[in-house]
């Protein structure tokens, strides 16, 4: 039967390499893909339509070139179809937090070979006010974006101390703020400083951080920390460098399939989702468990 595949190319990803590596693509694929589409982004939202496309006209392959913010709106193309297209993941960013967790080669020639002969693996997706899409991260509270602020210089040279290092300058000035998790197990409020919400076990590019989070075992992984002030961050040095947080007293940790986030009426909270902006508070949160089929090695 004829198959079809589009390739969604971010042109600015990845130090502008992206478009050199279509004709590598096409003769990988050519021979399971006899009808192969390439589009360009120009801007925000067009990866979502683009996907969003794919999935209504039945393509049974949507390859997504760039970094995490490229391959969030391609899910969050796909993510709202009940049997969407099989996903393929070229990292072209400085983070790539979902390739690495799916042991994605960095080197593209590696991660385009895998199109053709990796393995199917299901993720989990995150859904946010039944709208909004993410496979890696939530963030909540001002630390949560700086830790997608580190420099990728820094972080391959002291590796998970470079987010303490950031974090530590963010939190000069920390600030508490009241929190409520409604999840069908239980309820809990108390105030933090911030909340972390991981599907995948690499967080920022480093992949041990959270290393016992396994991407398709259809929860959420909640991280909300009582304090980031800098006596408790050097307290959680290790439990951060071993990748065990959930232990660190300073961590309240909760597994999870679904949960309603609320906060106080006079507090506006924002959110980070992948690495991007995301909407403010409040959140009804579910797991769509394993619900799209990513090539991955
Ligand atoms: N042709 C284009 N020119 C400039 N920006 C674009 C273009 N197409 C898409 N974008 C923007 O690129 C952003 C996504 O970039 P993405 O995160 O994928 O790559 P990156 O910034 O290289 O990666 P990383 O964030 O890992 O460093 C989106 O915000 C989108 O608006």
């Amino acid at each position: 039967m004829k198959k079809s595949a589009l390739v969604i190319i971010n042109p600015s990803s990845g130090k502008e390499k992206a478009t050199e590596y279509e004709e590598l693509i096409r003769e990988t694929i050519q021979d399971t893909y006899s009808e192969i589409t390439v589009k360009h982004t120009e801007g925000e939202g067009d990866a979502i339509r683009f996907a969003k496309e794919a999935a209504e006209n039945n393509y049974d392959f949507v390859i997504s070139l760039g970094g995490d913010g490229t391959v969030n709106e391609t899910v969050n193309g796909l993510a709202p179809f009940s049997n969407p297209p099989k996903l393929g993941i070229i990292p072209m960013g400085t983070v790539n937090d979902l390739a690495r967790s799916l042991n994605i080669p960095m080197k593209h020639e590696d991660a385009i070979k895998l199109l053709d002969s990796g393995t199917e693996t299901k993720i989990d997706i995150g859904m946010i006010n039944n709208e909004t899409y993410f496979t890696n991260i939530l963030g909540i509270g001002r630390a949560a974006k700086a830790i997608h602020n580190v420099d990728s210089e820094e972080k391959s040279k002291i590796g998970p101390l470079a987010y303490l290092k950031v974090i530590g300058k963010e939190i000069m000035d920390e600030r508490l703020f009241p929190i409520k998790f409604e999840m069908e197990e239980s309820t809990w409020k108390g105030d933090v400083s911030v909340v972390l919400i991981s599907l995948i076990d690499s967080l920022g590019g480093v992949k041990t951080i959270v290393n016992d989070v396994d991407n398709g075992d259809g929860n959420f992984h909640i991280f909300a920390f009582k304090h980031l002030n800098l006596i408790e961050l050097a307290k959680m040095t290790p439990s951060v460098v071993m990748g065990n947080l959930k232990e660190s007293e300073n961590v309240h940790y909760f597994k999870t399939r679904q949960v309603s986030i609320t906060t106080s009426a006079s507090e506006t909270q924002e959110s980070d989702i992948d690495g991007e902006q995301g909407p403010n508070l409040p959140f009804d949160l579910k797991v769509l468990p394993q619900h799209i089929t990513i090539m991955s090695n």
